[in-house]
């Protein structure tokens, strides 16, 4: 997979593609399924197979703190893309300009002109251009003229939920680990680059390794079991905490802090997947630093009974 940040980066696709257009944040079943399809497409057509996303998600740009949280930010998004059957991720900022696009315009130079289309699958309620006039109906008349085929996205549902970033966000707001790895296809997880934090953990007997939640606002709190990859010796259990500290006045931003079992490197700097497994039990304000040492040696021996039994069915 090819990432291009921009359409100045994206020499016009002479022979055209297959392209999806979405936020994809998550990579849910129902995003993995349309990619699955277009993929399909893609092959008996013998395109190259687009994702378009806009980065920041338009909702975002209009609503700023208001949107709604996100589940993957862009470099997790791409990550997840990668390990989909896609050709090329094209990864447009978000602005002013762009919004105001109008979608005769969007078609015209962008779908047509840029990447010459000929496969469009996007959501029957997919708005575009400038006062968001652009829609399915107009994209299948432009389609008729210009010689593109529009597809809409089914909804996809599992056990009469339908699969949305929505549902995995309440999911996710609510602690149910198990409904959001049942609608994402895999365990929720968090991607960055380890952090130095105010050392404390070393001193608390836990050394924990830091990732700053990036995103504005995270739709997960609490103590975890979780395991960790991107580190050279495969996956690896521990227990984290995800939230804003109030103990030791964290500040406004959540950190996610993983404690890993029997290990003992310097990590800073390394690029790791944090993998929720189990939540323990919500992040609490502790009156003392000895009241937080002592119960996280509770969430430890909580995590580890967590892996002992599920290693065993
Ligand atoms: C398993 C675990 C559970 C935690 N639970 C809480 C909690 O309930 N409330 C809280 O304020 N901090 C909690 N913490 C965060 C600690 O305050 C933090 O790890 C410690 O201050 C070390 O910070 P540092 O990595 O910046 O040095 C928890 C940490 C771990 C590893
Ligand atoms: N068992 C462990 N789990 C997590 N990090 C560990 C562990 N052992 C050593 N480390 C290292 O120690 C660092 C965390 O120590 P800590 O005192 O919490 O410092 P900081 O406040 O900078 O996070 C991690 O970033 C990692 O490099």
């Amino acid at each position: 997979m090819r990432l291009i940040r921009g359409l100045n980066h994206l020499e016009p696709l002479r022979n055209g593609c297959v392209l999806t257009i979405g936020n994809f944040d998550g990579l849910h079943l129902g995003h993995q399924q349309v990619i699955e399809k277009l993929a399909e497409r893609g092959r008996s057509l013998n395109l190259p197979v687009v994702a378009m996303v806009f980065e920041p998600q338009p909702l975002e740009y209009f609503l700023g703190d208001h949107a709604p949280s996100r589940l993957t930010r862009l470099r997790e998004k791409t990550i997840q893309f990668a390990r989909l059957p896609i050709d090329e991720l094209l990864v447009m900022p978000f602005n002013r300009t762009v919004a105001d696009v109008d979608a005769e315009r969007f078609i015209r130079d962008i779908l047509i002109g840029k990447l010459n289309i000929k496969h469009l699958v996007i959501g029957d309620d997919f708005h575009f251009g400038k006062a968001r006039r652009g829609n399915f109906a107009l994209l299948q008349h432009r389609g008729q003229e210009l010689g593109f085929t529009v597809e809409a996205t089914h909804s996809f549902e599992i056990g009469g939920l339908r699969v949305s970033s929505t549902l995995i966000r309440d999911a996710l707001g609510e602690g149910d680990l198990a409904l959001a790895k049942t609608l994402l296809g895999r365990d929720y997880s968090v991607c960055g680059r380890v952090a130095h934090g105010d050392k404390r953990g070393r001193q608390l007997g836990f050394p924990t390794a830091n990732l700053e939640m990036l995103r504005k606002n995270t739709p997960l709190v609490g103590v975890f079991a979780v395991t960790m990859t991107g580190l050279d010796n495969g996956e690896m259990q521990g227990v984290a905490n995800l939230g804003t500290r109030p103990t030791v006045a964290g500040g406004a931003r959540a950190v996610l802090e993983t404690h890993l079992f029997n290990f003992n490197r310097d990590i800073y700097g390394h690029y790791v997947e944090v993998h929720f497994k189990a939540k323990l039990r919500d992040e609490v304000r502790f009156d003392s630093l000895a009241a937080l040492k002592s119960q996280i040696k509770l969430d430890v021996e909580a995590a580890q009974a967590f892996f002992a039994g599920n290693s065993h069915g």
